[in-house]
């Protein structure tokens, strides 16, 4: 699908769709458990429901209703699903579910799109193997098959993506003996939290150093059935809050918990401080201001925030660098090369880093871009469009629904000037 827009102003009020993490570690979490669990406002994205169709594989009987999804789990004891389990795009599902279809006797196999099939699978494969599971697999990535059970032990895994060790801690509860995980380093910490925020509301039981990197995980624990609430999503409030800084009148963001564990809510920090104004009261609003100014950002912690901050930067007065966050490369896309290709065609001024960008900011220019089918590229390449001068074409402008199937709909009520082309 090709988007075409034209420089708008937005304002009103937006209400943010489900956290895309919360969702599928409540899937995972739901399908471990034995008896009925139910997700309230959960996310309905492609992402969140290639998880879904993945646990219902697994033997999990889900239900759905406008307001939650009902879901039978199977006490982690799965059914064989006789085929490949497809995960699409979703890297955090893929995870997740790998380390749990590892706890069961039987070869079970995994793939997804050609974006997933790049995706970094070996450090965990490793980590398995460690733990008695056996893979099969080409090039350490999808599509391998990978067959347990597992039994205690030590393990090492790599951190350079957190969702790693989020898929050990959610299996290795369940299994027999007892584990150690051990991190040479650990990106994103703050997703972690999220993980453990379900791991705690289950009360199941584990030791870890002050610095995360290294975890003692008692065996034999279950996941009981639950009900939890999902909180909204603050990577994808991150769209509208940049659109409401670069082209806004005056805009609400509804539904955000700032008690919640995501580390995505430090994005409205790192907006304040290119001088973004925000007014925190019953509802958050983000007030008409002047024009951002650069500065140095480390979002080690919120890589995904990256698409989204480059447009800012690309727009604000001065030079911002975006720094700390090489795992940005190895996203849906490799994010830190395709802003720098997407936005320089709308005339920014990029320096790539190893590690980010360096961005000299100013104005920029319609064009023709290319979302290379990553939901935050396109998203991230909408808010830019709204702000620059003269007309864009956002193709594959569908990926967006990977996280947020309404973004269109959502920002044409705000006033965005957006038109489906085909
Ligand atoms: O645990 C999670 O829910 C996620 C962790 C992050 O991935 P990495 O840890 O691979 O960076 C993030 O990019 C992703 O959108 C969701
Ligand atoms: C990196 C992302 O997702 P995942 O790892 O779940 O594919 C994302 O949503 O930006």
């Amino acid at each position: 699908m090709k988007l075409l827009v034209k420089p708008s102003r937005i304002c009103g009020s937006i209400a943010v769709t489900g956290s895309k993490s919360h969702t599928i570690r409540g899937i995972a979490a739901a399908l471990m458990a034995d008896g009925v669990s139910t997700l309230y406002a959960p996310l309905e994205s492609a992402d969140t429901r290639s998880t879904l169709e993945a646990a219902k594989l697994f033997g999990a009987k889900v239900r759905e209703f406008p307001d939650r999804w009902e879901i039978t789990g199977t006490g982690g004891r799965f059914a064989d699903p006789g085929r490949t389990v497809d995960l699409g795009n979703s890297g955090t599902g893929l995870r997740m579910l790998t380390s749990l279809a590892a706890l069961q006797g039987f070869r079970i196999g995994f793939d997804g799109d050609a974006s997933l099939r790049t995706r970094l699978m070996s450090g965990l494969l490793g980590a398995l193997e460690k733990l008695g599971a056996t893979v099969e697999s080409s090039n350490g990535k999808c599509p391998f098959s990978i067959r347990g059970p597992l039994r205690g032990g030590a393990t090492t895994v790599d951190g350079t993506t957190s969702q790693f060790l989020t898929s050990l801690l959610f299996a290795l509860p369940n299994v027999g003996g007892d584990s150690t995980v051990d991190l040479e380093f650990l990106h994103e910490k703050p997703y972690i939290d999220i993980t453990l925020s379900w791991l705690d509301s289950f009360g199941i039981r584990y030791r870890r150093s002050d610095d995360m990197l290294h975890w003692e995980i008692p065996g034999g624990q279950h996941i009981p059935a639950f009900r939890r609430v999902i909180p909204a999503d603050f990577s994808t409030a991150a769209f509208p809050l940049v659109a409401a800084a670069l082209a806004g009148d005056g805009v609400e963001i509804r539904n955000l918990d700032f008690s919640d564990a995501q580390g995505d809510k430090h994005v409205f920090r790192l907006l304040e401080e290119m001088g973004a104004v925000i007014e925190r009261g019953g509802q958050l609003r983000v007030l008409p201001g002047g024009r951002l100014a650069g500065c140095v950002l480390d979002l080690n912690s919120t890589p995904d925030a990256l698409p989204v901050m480059a447009v800012a930067a690309a727009l604000a007065d001065g030079e911002t660098r975006l720094e700390n966050v090489p795992q940005a490369r190895v996203k849906e896309t490799d994010r830190i090369a395709v802003m720098n290709a997407e936005l320089t065609r709308m005339g920014a001024d990029i320096e790539e880093l190893p590690d980010g960008m360096i961005i000299r900011g100013g104005r920029l220019h319609g064009a023709q871009v290319h979302s290379h089918a990553d939901h935050r590229i396109a998203m991230a390449l909408a808010v830019a469009a709204l702000a620059a001068d003269g007309e864009t074409v956002i193709e594959q402008a569908e990926a967006a629904s990977v996280t947020y199937p309404g973004f269109i709909r959502d920002f044409r009520e705000l006033g965005a000037d957006f038109t489906v082309m085909e």
